[in-house]
């Protein structure tokens, strides 16, 4: 098993006045930064999804990948998924770059329950419900993402639905706590220096 993470910002953080999110500091640090330390740790390697000057993540040392077209998070799961097969890879790991406080057991809990799933498929789901976002995809899909991003269809949980995704169900509430707008980055803030 080789499994590629894949960061997803490519978004607008509209609800950020159009920041780039990745690059926003939270306790000190670019967003990106906290995802990477989460995630890397649980994978074979780690992709960033996002479009414009790849220059700017330079100092995180990831392969960046553009969208072929902006179409919401999965045009970044394409873009891996795609390269993950012609690194024989076997699957890859998305997360948005916007949940500083991803679970240290994502990637093996993602695994468990796509053992259990009839096409491999498995996303993250915790009490508030689901995270399609944050999934495990098998290169395999590849070919049946790329169709259905061509009709124009975006939704996540629509594609992950229709390939029957299993759940890994998370005990923490707040591990998937995304952050959108500039309330949701001061509580963050708060709970890191009050965690430190
Ligand atoms: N590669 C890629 N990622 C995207 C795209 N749209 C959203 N994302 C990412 O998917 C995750 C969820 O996105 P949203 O919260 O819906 O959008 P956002 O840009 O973060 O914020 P808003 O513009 O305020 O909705 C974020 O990590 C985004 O960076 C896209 O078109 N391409």
């Amino acid at each position: 098993m080789r499994i590629f993470g894949v960061i997803l910002a490519g978004g607008q953080g509209r609800r950020l006045g159009g920041a780039d999110k990745a690059l926003i500091p939270l306790a000190g640090r670019p967003l990106i930064a906290h995802v990477l330390d989460r995630l890397e740790p649980q994978v074979d390697r780690v992709l960033i999804s996002a479009n414009g000057d790849p220059s700017r993540f330079t100092g995180f040392g990831c392969r960046v990948l553009p969208d072929a077209r902006p179409q919401g998070p999965l045009s970044g799961v394409l873009a891996a998924l795609t390269l993950a097969v012609e690194m024989e890879a076997t699957h890859v790991v998305s997360t948005p770059v916007d949940t500083p406080f991803l679970p240290g057991d994502l990637v093996p809990q993602l695994l468990l329950a796509a053992e259990g799933a009839p096409e491999g498929v498995a996303l993250a789901s915790d009490a508030t419900g689901d995270h399609p976002a944050t999934a495990l995809w098998p290169v395999g899909l590849a070919p049946a993402l790329a169709d259905f991003l061509a009709t124009g269809e975006a939704r996540v949980l629509r594609f992950a639905e229709a390939h029957r995704a299993g759940r890994a169900r998370f005990p923490d509430p707040g591990a998937f706590r995304n952050l959108n707008t500039p309330e949701d980055l001061s509580a963050a803030e708060a709970l890191i220096r009050g965690a430190a």
